[in-house]
């Protein structure tokens, strides 16, 4: 199975004829530590890789680091409310996908310039300062003068003010993870802007809310380091602070064989009921303001549906009639622009109406879609 091997690092590949999945190839190593860096940078993957690894990998005596990197995405938190937490339409503008990975906490954004660290422990051995040395231990290694330091909510700051990693978690029965961020050359401008909902004063919700910090990027303060020379330090820390000496196998997330059902764990990542459709219950309370009138509008959205929905229209402006077959339609609708703009497109289909009701659903209709 191992393809090739120069040094300290071996690559897991498809061409290789297999003779296990990689839960047993692990065990054939007998090594009590184990470090994996994975070749995809596709967030769905890799988070289905930490699943895959939390569920099938034997946890009880050995532990893992898994080294990551992703293209652009937005990762919420397991209990959070997506529409509250980033600017969906901009980061739609911008074909900047959304995950929500199954750890609690707040919303990251993610690129090339961001490291993403994973350590598989036992539920007993599981110790988010003892990880967070490494990475502290190994920016220190690198560069002495660096101030960073691990805060008691598992935060990592540089100069005692600017965040440059964020953690999470997810403790399963008898084995966990512990994961975050490491913040190295990522774009900035994006970052802030992607993370500045357009939505959050009309949300009301009991979601898990994010802690925002002012970043920065390690590279901003020392041009000279760079993402692979950082992951290398880390994997030489992880290595002294434990007592283990593996070697970093590279390890491909798509490769069914090796870890059967990563592909269906993958799928079941990027769909709509889990990436919007586990927000919590939230309601949505706002006004638009349409020819100089102004319109209330009210929803209760669950599973990320609309659950009830409700509009407060002066009669000489929509007859309520059409006002409630309309919200009527929205009722049992994704809260989600696309569908809206269907149902609305359905809607006029269907409904003969003047031209001057057609231009004043049309906008109602904008006005619904800006909040979503
Ligand atoms: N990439 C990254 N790294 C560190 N801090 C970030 C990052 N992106 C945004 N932020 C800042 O953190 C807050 C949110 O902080 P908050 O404390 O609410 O949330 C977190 O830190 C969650 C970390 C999740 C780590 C996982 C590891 C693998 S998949 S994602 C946000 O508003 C920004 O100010």
């Amino acid at each position: 199975m191992i393809l090739r091997l120069s040094n300290r690092a071996c690559v897991l590949s498809g061409s290789a004829r297999l003779k296990s999945t990689l839960s047993t190839f692990f065990d054939e190593m007998g090594k009590a530590g184990i470090i994996l860096k994975s070749a995809s940078t596709g967030i769905f993957e890799n988070l289905a890789l930490e699943d895959w690894i939390h569920d099938h990998v034997d946890l009880q005596n050995r532990s893992m680091l898994l080294l990551w990197r992703n293209c652009p995405v937005v990762v919420i938190g397991r209990h959070q409310n997506p529409w509250q937490e980033c600017n969906l339409p901009l980061m739609r503008r911008l074909g900047i996908p959304l995950a929500r990975r199954r750890s609690g906490g707040g919303t990251v954004y993610h690129d090339f310039g961001n490291i993403n660290m994973t350590f598989f422990t036992s539920k007993k051995k599981y110790d988010r300062h003892r990880n967070l040395k490494v990475v502290t231990g190994a920016l220190k290694a690198l560069r002495p003068d660096l101030d960073v330091a691990a805060t008691d909510r598992f935060d990592i700051l540089l100069n005692g003010n600017h965040k440059i990693s964020g953690t999470a978690a997810k403790l399963g029965r008898t084995s966990a993870y512990h994961h975050c961020t490491l913040l190295c050359s990522v774009e900035r401008s994006v970052l802030s802007s992607v993370l500045k909902s357009n939505a959050s004063e009309v949300i009301k919700s009991n979601a898990t809310p994010s802690v925002p910090s002012p970043v920065k990027n390690l590279l901003d303060v020392d041009p000279t380091l760079d993402s692979n020379i950082i992951m290398d330090a880390i994997v030489s820390q992880y290595n002294n602070e434990f007592g283990f000496d593996g070697p970093v196998i590279t390890v491909d997330p798509t490769h069914e064989a090796l870890m059967p059902g990563i592909q269906k764990m993958a799928q079941d990542l990027q769909t709509w009921d889990w990436i919007y459709g586990k927000t919590p219950k939230f309601s949505v309370c706002t006004s638009i303001v349409v020819n100089d009138v102004n319109i209330k509008l009210d929803m209760v959205i669950k599973n990320g549906t609309v659950e009830q929905c409700a509009m407060e229209i002066p009669e000489d402006w929509l007859p309520s009639e059409m006002v409630n077959e309309f919200t009527s339609a929205l009722n049992g609708s994704r809260y989600c622009s696309n569908e809206a703009a269907l149902l609305v497109a359905a809607f006029m289909r269907t409904h003969s109406m003047t031209d001057d009701v057609a231009e004043k659903i049309h906008r109602l209709c904008a006005g619904v879609v800006s909040v979503m």
